[in-house]
C-alpha cells in the first residue's frame, strides 16, 4: 500500500506557467530533488509583500527560479509563507519522474554519509590536537 494521495492533484506545464510573468499574474517554480520535486506557485498577491522586492520575483516569473529562491537562504519564515501561495505540482513526464527519484536517492545516500565523514573529521582533529600537546610536553 502507498502512501494516500490527494484526489486531484493538480500539474501544470511549462506552457501554462510561463503565460503567468506579470504583475496580474505571477508564477514561479520552485523545489528540486532534495524538497519533493518542482512545484507551482502563484505569487501574485505577495509581490509587494516580499522582502526582496517585486522586480526579483517578476524577473523569473513563468520558469524555475528555484536556484534564485535557494542562492538567497531564504528563512524558514520565507518558505513557510512560500507554502501559502502552492497551487499544484511541475508537470513532469515519465524520464523526469525518474530521474527526479534518483537525484533523491543519491541525495539520501549522501547525507546518511556524512555523520561517517565528519566522525573522520572530528577524530584527525583531536588527533592533531593530542599531538601538539605531546609535542610540547617533550619540548
Ligand atoms: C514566494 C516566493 C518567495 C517568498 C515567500 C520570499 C520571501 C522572502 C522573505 C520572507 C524575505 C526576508 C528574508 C527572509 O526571511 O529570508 C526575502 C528576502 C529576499 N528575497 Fe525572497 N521570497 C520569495 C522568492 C524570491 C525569489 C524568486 C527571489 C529571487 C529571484 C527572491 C529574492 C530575495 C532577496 C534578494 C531577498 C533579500 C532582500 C534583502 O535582504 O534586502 N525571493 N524573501
Amino acid at each position: 500500500m502507498g502512501e494516500p494521495e490527494p484526489a486531484a492533484k493538480k500539474e501544470y506545464t511549462l506552457d501554462e506557467i510561463s503565460k503567468h510573468t506579470t504583475s496580474k499574474s505571477c508564477w514561479l517554480i520552485i523545489g528540486n530533488a532534495t524538497n519533493g520535486g518542482p512545484k507551482v506557485y502563484d505569487v501574485t498577491g505577495y509581490l509587494d509583500d516580499h522582502p526582496g522586492g517585486a522586480e526579483v520575483m517578476l524577473d523569473v516569473a513563468g520558469q524555475d527560479a528555484d536556484e534564485f529562491f535557494e542562492d538567497i537562504g531564504h528563512s524558514k519564515e520565507a518558505r513557510e509563507e512560500l507554502a501559502k501561495h502552492y497551487i499544484g505540482d511541475f508537470y513532469l513526464d515519465e524520464a523526469a519522474k525518474k530521474a527526479l527519484a534518483e537525484q533523491a536517492e543519491k541525495q539520501k545516500s549522501a547525507v546518511q554519509k556524512s555523520p561517517a565523514t565528519t566522525l573522520l573529521v572530528v577524530l584527525v582533529a583531536v588527533m592533531a590536537i593530542l599531538y601538539g600537546v605531546y609535542q610540547a610536553q617533550n619540548s
